[in-house]
């Protein structure tokens, strides 16, 4: 068998890549992911049943495999401009360490596993949400909007907003108003997280010729934009405590958060044109992380602490 590179054909004339493990699990986005495994595991034990652990590992199992299966599928599709742009080249699909095709088999044989899964052991509504998910990310957000419109993200952001409700979907069979409210503070915490994010990174969006908004609308009109979704993410992140669906610790934790994400933003409202460094983006960006992981846990301690009183009151 001839040697190619790191490649080897096999008989069907397929290029094998010698990848390693480590580089299937690159594939899965697991830091990213992580997050979004996170926001669904919230949905999932906020809901107000009783909920079997059994059920709930599986489900959030099906739901980070499918996340996971969603990020190589799009790094199947997105191999071209990941290889052009210096914070993705080193990735495996780009680096050569994975064929494509094997990319796409992987990204697709998961996909089918966790929708499955979920569909047979937790239930379909659930299942159609997260297939659904991984169609939008893989197909709507990645091979249609990422390259056509600077609205990619705030409306392929969706798709990374819908965890907490297939969690919530998971063990309730159903969709509720609380959930949507979960949805709604990842969808309009997204356009902030990413473009403070594309505003110091510009520069690999213009190689790429992707059309991310400060490419095609301009720094100043990005930054602008990211105050005015922080001003409205913030009140809308304190809404569960407003609704009545978590006690004032939530209500406190989110007005907080809220506040340092106006900050934030208000300091990457007043970068100069010339800045080079984008200290403000960067710091936005890195609190962006910060602040969906807390706003999150915080409900999850919410809902937690309820749950005991309830029981101890009982
Ligand atoms: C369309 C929506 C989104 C876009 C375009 C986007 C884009 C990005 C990009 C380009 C990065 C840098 C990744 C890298 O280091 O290579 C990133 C980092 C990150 N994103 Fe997002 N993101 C989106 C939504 C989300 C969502 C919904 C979550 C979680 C709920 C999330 C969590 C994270 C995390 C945890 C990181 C840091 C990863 C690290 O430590 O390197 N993102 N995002
Ligand atoms: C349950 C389920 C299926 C969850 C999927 C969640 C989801 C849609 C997350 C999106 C997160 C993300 C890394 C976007 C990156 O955009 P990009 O692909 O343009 O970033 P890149 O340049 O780093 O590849």
């Amino acid at each position: 068998m001839a040697l190619v590179d790191e490649t080897s054909i096999d008989e069907a004339g397929f290029r094998m890549s010698e990848a390693t493990a480590g580089d299937f699990f690159a594939l899965l986005k697991p830091r990213v992911m992580s997050l979004v495994v996170f926001t669904a595991f919230v949905g999932l034990v906020a809901a107000p049943v009783t909920i079997n652990p059994l059920l709930a590992v599986i489900a959030i199992l099906a739901i980070a495999i499918g996340a996971g299966a969603s990020g190589a599928l799009n790094m199947w599709y997105d191999a071209d401009i990941d290889a052009v742009m210096t914070r993705t080249a080193t990735r495996p699909v780009p680096s050569g360490r994975i064929q494509p095709h094997e990319a796409l088999t992987f990204g697709l044989v998961l996909s089918a596993l966790s929708v499955m899964t979920l569909g047979v052991l937790a239930n379909w509504l659930a299942a159609t949400l997260l297939a659904f998910t991984i169609f939008f990310y893989a197909v709507v957000y990645t091979m249609w909007l990422k390259r056509w419109t600077p609205q990619n993200i705030v409306i392929g952001g969706a798709a990374g907003a819908i965890p907490p409700v297939i969690g919530w979907a998971a063990v309730t069979g159903s969709v509720s108003v609380e959930s949507i409210v979960l949805f709604l503070i990842i969808f309009l915490w997204t356009p902030p997280h990413f473009w403070a994010l594309a505003l110091f990174k510009s520069e690999d969006y213009e190689r790429a010729g992707i059309p991310m908004m400060p490419n095609v609308a301009g720094h100043a009109s990005t930054r602008r934009q990211i105050f005015a979704y922080a001003l409205v993410l913030a009140p809308v992140g304190v809404l569960p405590w407003l609704l009545g669906y978590t006690t004032p610790i939530y209500g406190v934790a989110a007005v907080l958060l809220g506040v340092g994400f106006v900050w934030y933003a208000w300091k990457v409202l007043g970068m100069a044109d010339d800045d080079r460094a984008m200290k403000p983006a960067k710091a936005l960006f890195a609190y962006s992380l910060l602040y969906l992981f807390a706003i999150f846990a915080a409900y999850l301690a919410d809902s937690v602490v309820e749950r005991a009183l309830a029981i101890g009151g009982a």
